[in-house]
C-alpha cells in the first residue's frame, strides 16, 4: 500500500517523535505547564488554518465521499479538537480571546503556508498529502502514550492523551489513509514521488512543532526584539 511507502520513507522521523521529549513529558506527565501552554496556543492557531486546508479538500474532491470526509475532518477539529484547546485553555485561566490573539511562530508560520501553498496549488490528493502526517502521526503518537499509561490516566494531561487515541480520532487517521492509498493508485510514478515529497515535508513540520514547543520559540532561541 502507498502508505507503507510513505511511513517507510518517513520513519526515521516517526520514530523522533516518540522519543521527544515534549511528547515523553505528556506521556509521564512531567511535562512543564508553561510549555505545554505555549504549544496549545501556537497549535490553537495551527488548527484554524489546518481547518482551512480540509474545506479546500472539499473544494477539490471529485466524489461525494470525498467531500463527505473533508468536511467530516474540517466539523471534527473545529468542534471536537479544538475544543479540547479551549477546554485547557479554560483550565490554565487564558480566555477564548486570547486564544486566537496569540502571535504565530516562525515554525508555525512555515508549516501552515507550506499546507496550505500546495493544498491551493494542488488536487484533491496533494490536499489529502498534506493532512496526513499531521492526523495520522497525533493518532500513533497518543496510541502510544495510552498503551505506555495503561489506562492510568493523568489527571492533566490524559485528555490529551485520550483524544489523540480515541476510536473517532483514529478512524479519522484511517479514513485519510484509505483515501490516499485509492488516489495514489494507478498514478505515475512522477505524482506518486511528488505525494511521498509533500509527506515527509510535513513530517519534518511536524517534528519541528515539538521542537518549537519544547524551546517556546518564537522566532529565534535568544531573547530578541524578534521575538516580539
Ligand atoms: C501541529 C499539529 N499537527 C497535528 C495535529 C493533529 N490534528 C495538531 N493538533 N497539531
Amino acid at each position: 500500500m502507498f502508505t507503507d511507502r510513505l511511513y517507510e520513507s518517513a520513519r526515521p522521523i516517526w520514530e523522533a517523535y516518540l522519543d521527544h521529549p515534549f511528547v515523553k513529558g505528556i506521556g509521564d506527565g512531567t511535562l512543564e505547564l508553561e510549555k505545554f501552554q505555549f504549544f496549545m496556543r501556537q497549535d490553537y492557531l495551527y488548527l484554524i488554518d489546518y481547518c482551512r486546508v480540509f474545506a479546500l479538500g472539499s473544494v477539490k474532491a471529485k466524489s461525494l465521499d470525498t467531500m463527505t470526509m473533508f468536511s467530516e475532518l474540517l466539523h471534527s477539529t473545529l468542534s471536537e479538537e479544538m475544543e479540547l484547546h479551549r477546554n485547557y485553555a479554560e483550565r490554565i485561566g487564558i480566555s477564548r480571546e486570547e486564544l486566537e490573539e496569540t502571535k504565530p511562530s516562525a515554525t508555525l508560520l512555515a508549516y501552515t503556508s507550506y499546507m496550505l501553498n500546495k493544498a491551493n496549488q494542488g488536487s484533491e490528493a496533494e490536499v489529502a498529502a498534506c493532512v496526513l502526517a499531521c492526523t495520522w502521526s497525533y493518532n500513533v503518537i497518543g496510541l502510544h502514550l495510552a498503551e505506555q499509561n495503561q489506562g492510568e490516566k493523568h489527571e492533566f494531561y490524559g485528555d490529551w492523551i485520550e483524544m489523540y487515541a480515541s476510536d473517532e480520532f483514529s478512524e479519522l487517521a484511517s479514513s485519510l489513509k484509505k483515501l490516499i492509498n485509492e488516489l495514489a493508485d494507478g498514478l505515475p510514478e512522477r505524482e506518486k514521488a511528488h505525494l511521498e515529497e509533500i509527506f515527509i515535508h510535513t513530517s519534518k513540520l511536524e517534528y519541528m512543532f515539538w521542537e518549537m514547543a519544547w524551546k517556546q520559540k518564537m522566532w529565534v532561541e535568544e531573547e530578541s526584539f524578534l521575538n516580539t
